[in-house]
């Protein structure tokens, strides 16, 4: 009777259980090191030694080619869908189970805390609850590389996203979803692999990592 008035019964407590348990799968499937692992297979390269910054499609493309940087991307895409997926059908926090995917993706415990820069994942948990979003925030590394700007343009573009869902008629649903990617990628542009903010380094390179994903001076 007693665990009845405090925990709201077993059924409750089972219930909880099975929501950490997700939650923890979320994450830990976000850590999955697609890109380390294809391009370590593909040329021997530790994306690790050689990019440590951005662990990602990109690394994998750059140490060993398309083919490798097609498979990682597909990978990571769906590491965010099955994760929104597996959140279950009702789906009542996709939210936390998008922000933790990314997060997984971004700093990785099989990596040391190295990962990507999160918009892969992104792309996958979008495509589950808003897939316009997906398309958009997509848009920006294609058009940026273009444009010789990637980083600056896939920041343009995920302004782009979160103002669409904050004048959404359908934000109520859309704008959680989409701060939940947008959190965990921007906090990697800002704070890099180790999550510290350095006392003794100018707002103005904070902003700078922000808007193009570099450091002009080549430090933090
Ligand atoms: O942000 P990531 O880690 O998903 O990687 C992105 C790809 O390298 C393409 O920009």
């Amino acid at each position: 009777m007693a665990d009845t008035v405090v925990f709201g019964g077993p059924t409750r407590v089972a219930g909880i259980g099975e929501g950490l348990w997700r939650v923890g799968c979320s994450f830990l499937i976000g850590a999955l090191p697609s890109a380390h692992l294809v391009a370590k297979c593909a040329s021997g390269v530790d994306l690790r030694a050689v990019h440590p910054e951005s662990v990602s499609a990109t690394g994998a493309y750059r140490a060993a080619g398309l083919a490798p940087f097609l498979i990682v991307s597909a990978l990571d895409v769906a590491k965010g869908y099955v994760a929104i997926r597996l959140a279950g059908r009702g789906r009542r926090s996709p939210a936390l189970h998008a922000a933790l995917v990314v997060a997984g993706h971004n700093w990785s415990p099989f990596l040391q805390g190295a990962g990507g820069r999160g918009i892969t994942p992104a792309i996958g948990a979008l495509l589950c609850t808003d897939w316009k979003g997906a398309v958009v925030i997509l848009s920006g590394p294609g058009l940026g590389y273009a444009c010789r700007e990637t980083g600056l343009g896939s920041f343009a573009s995920q302004l782009l996203l979160l103002s669409v869902a904050l004048v959404s008629r359908k934000r109520r649903s859309a704008l959680p979803s989409v701060a939940a990617v947008l959190v965990p990628i921007w906090a990697k542009r800002i704070l890099g692999n180790e999550l510290e903010v350095h006392a003794d380094l100018p707002v103005a390179r904070y902003v700078e990592r922000l808007l193009y994903d570099r450091d002009s001076a080549g430090t933090g």
